[in-house]
């Protein structure tokens, strides 16, 4: 380990010690975090505000494009497979300049790179706008693509590099608000220029052009971030720098730290060679890398995107018929996704990164159930068909017996009347090869706007179950918005040490698009193999896996300084978790807390029962070391007033041992 390591880890004891004879350290911690907090310059927020503009475009981008849809087909005559492409061209042209990104960051620099992707969004913004023909159309949202790709990767590393450690959480977090404020105002975008059939949907694409061309002109007087200045040598700049974002404030601290560490860094690891393989051959950089891209592949897994995307079909379920009527209610949508994330910023910084993302997982994980109860019980009492018109094309709609299968078939859709009592007069049809709006032949071939003019549901079947899907839906996104849905980008922006940070961060973000699009691209098939319930179970297990996932290897980051977070993955992956979460004084508490929580919960004494059991495969004198080991960890890291319980428990315990846990952590630890 190094000196500079050493000396802090020192430094850390010492406070340890002090707090443990002073005032309570959370209140010591306030103290210091608000008298921070009132002198945060003002430049820092005006930083934060032009980077994330970068985030309001990756969310106005990928949102819009829904509503655009609807009017584009109709006066492009597009088929399906130019709708899938057109969407999801930006997607994949996202996931492969974020993995480029990377190289891109270490060699220009942050603020070039924001430079570059507000130019290619500009670029890409007037292409869309003035398309004459569907190629044109594709080649903007290819290039705005590649520029959300850049901005992905670049906007939180921008921000947690300007930041202040006890703001950096919250600054990064509003990246991820700018995101879902972008979805929403793309999707109020969307319902206002609804109402114009005609070119309403140049406007709807052409209006990002607007908050790009402000980050371009923000962005030249901007400065660079000072750690990327650093680590190139630029060190009179980089003072310079740091010194105008901290607004006069005494930065030789931290210039220090973060020069020592580039210098340590360079030691360590070495400078040359390709950072990917440097990353991966380097055990703290490989686990790091691990968590961060476990997350980005979490988030997309919980299937995020699939219930923005489904939001329409579930309000359609609702018993939502008209277009315009649905594009309000997706925008509700995207307002609910949008104020829970605000949730989020208001949260990290009081309940830190580890118990944010666990909770979110949790109530995304129930929500998701929920959801799929609905389905299912819509699924179980799916109206029948009563109506079997002659089908000369002998199609395999006619062969369905009510609704479910018959929506579950792409090639069908259900044509039904409905008064108070229900259902009736109800047939399953194939579905025009034209537009999915309508059947390919009989009654709702036609669609009318009389009221005795059946319906056509196309993906959906109507059910008086869709309140408790409705239900699954709000409470999935106030779940999964604060945490799954911001942290593993705030998480990924800090975990990396300098070198390893913009090649880190592309292959995370990297991670998020390309199971972003193979999710969103699967769904349909999955739900037509697993039905729509059995998908959402699916997910739900998915979300399980994630809680585990989070809950071993996810260490909180929490008021740490960027340069200390690589310490947190200097032990085996899944201790991460019960790692103490650094040498900081403020975060030198929380592990105090916790393992006094530890020490006192019920789980901890039933494992020591099981324990027991394995201890007789272990020499006695081992056993004697771990106990003695242990306790003394347990009682030095409770607090005062705790202290004499926490020995008595600690004699009892040590009675047993912890041999079982230190034999498990070993055998888990091929994972790293
Ligand atoms: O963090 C964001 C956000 O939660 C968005 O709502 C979602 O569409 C993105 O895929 C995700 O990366």
């Amino acid at each position: 380990m190094s000196n500079r390591t050493g000396s802090r880890r020192q430094k850390a004891a010492e406070d340890g010690e002090r707090s443990l004879i002073g005032p309570p350290a959370g209140h010591a911690g306030e103290s210091v975090r608000d008298q921070e907090a009132s002198t945060t310059p003002f430049f820092v927020y005006l930083l934060a505000f032009f980077s994330a503009l970068g985030g309001f475009l990756f969310g106005y981008d990928t949102g819009v494009v829904s509503g655009a849809m609807l009017l584009l087909k109709k006066e492009m005559h597009l088929s399906t497979l130019w709708q899938e492409l057109l969407v999801s061209s930006t997607v994949g042209a996202a996931a492969l300049s974020a993995l480029s990104g990377g190289f891109l960051n270490g060699w220009l620099g942050r603020r070039i790179c924001i430079l570059i992707a507000s130019f290619i969004f500009c670029g890409g913004g007037i292409v869309m706008t003035v398309a004459l023909s569907k190629v044109v159309l594709l080649v903007g949202r290819i290039t705005v693509g590649l520029g959300i790709g850049i901005a992905s990767m670049t906007v939180p590393v921008y921000i947690a590099e300007v930041s202040p450690p006890h703001l950096r959480g919250q600054l990064v977090t509003i990246n991820s608000l700018f995101i879902t404020g972008g979805q929403f105002i793309a999707s109020v975008v969307d319902g206002a220029f609804s109402y114009l059939s005609h070119d309403g949907w140049r406007y709807m694409l052409g209006l990002s052009i607007l908050p790009a061309v402000l980050q371009f002109f923000g962005f030249i007087f901007l400065p660079e971030s000072p750690r990327w200045l650093l680590q190139k040598g630029r060190s009179q700049e980089a003072r310079q720098v740091l010194g105008r974002i901290r607004g006069g404030r005494n930065i030789e601290e931290e210039y220090d730290t973060i020069r020592t560490s580039i210098e340590e860094e360079e030691n360590e690891t070495g400078s040359g060679g390709v950072v990917i393989l440097r990353i991966l051959s380097y055990g703290p950089t490989r686990r790091a890398l691990i968590v961060g891209c476990g997350l980005q592949m979490f988030q997309q897994l919980s299937g995020i995107n699939t219930v923005m995307y489904y939001s329409a079909t579930i309000l359609q379920m609702a018993g939502v018929r008209e277009d315009k009527q649905a594009i309000w209610l997706a925008a509700a949508t995207s307002a609910t996704n949008f104020v829970f994330t605000l949730v989020g910023v208001w949260l990290v910084e009081r309940v830190g990164r580890r118990k944010l993302t666990l909770g979110s997982l949790l109530g995304t994980g129930l929500s998701l159930t929920l959801l799929a109860v609905g389905f299912l019980l819509s699924a179980q009492h799916s109206p029948p068909v009563t109506l079997h018109p002659v089908d000369f094309h002998n199609s395999t709609c006619r062969l369905y017996g009510s609704c479910e299968p018959c929506m579950l078939d792409p090639d069908c859709g259900f044509c039904y009347l409905e008064n108070n009592a229900g259902v009736f007069n109800s047939s399953c049809v194939p579905v025009s090869p034209a537009s999915t709006d309508s059947a390919a032949w009989g009654r709702c071939s036609n669609q009318t706007e009389e009221s005795f003019s059946p319906y056509w549901a196309y993906n959906y079947c109507p059910t008086s179950y869709s309140w408790v899907v409705l239900l699954g839906l709000i409470l999935y996104l106030a779940s999964f918005a604060p945490g799954m849905g911001t942290m593993p980008w705030t998480v990924n922006s800090e975990i990396y040490p300098l070198w390893a940070r913009s090649t880190g961060n592309a292959c995370s973000a990297g991670i998020n698009w390309i199971f972003n699009v193979l999710v969103s691209l699967t769904f349909l098939h999955v739900a037509e193999y697993l039905t729509y319930y059995g998908a959402f179970f699916m997910y739900a297990g998915l979300v399980v896996l994630g809680l585990l996932f989070v809950l071993c290897c996810l260490p909180e980051t929490k008021g740490l300084q960027l340069e200390e977070i690589e310490n947190l993955f200097a032990r085996r992956l899944c201790s991460c978790g019960d790692f103490p979460a650094s040498d900081d004084h403020h975060v030198h508490y929380i592990r105090k807390t916790t393992d006094c929580g530890l020490l006192f919960s019920w789980w901890e004494s039933a494992l020591s029962v099981f324990r027991l059991q394995a201890s007789t495969l272990w020499s006695s004198g081992v056993r004697l070391c771990h106990s003695l080991y242990h306790s003394q960890i347990i009682v030095a890291t409770c607090p005062e007033d705790h202290k004499n319980r926490s020995r008595f428990f600690t004699v009892i315990l040590c009675s047993f041992d912890f041999e079982l846990l230190w034999a498990f952590s070993n055998y888990t630890g091929f994972l790293t």
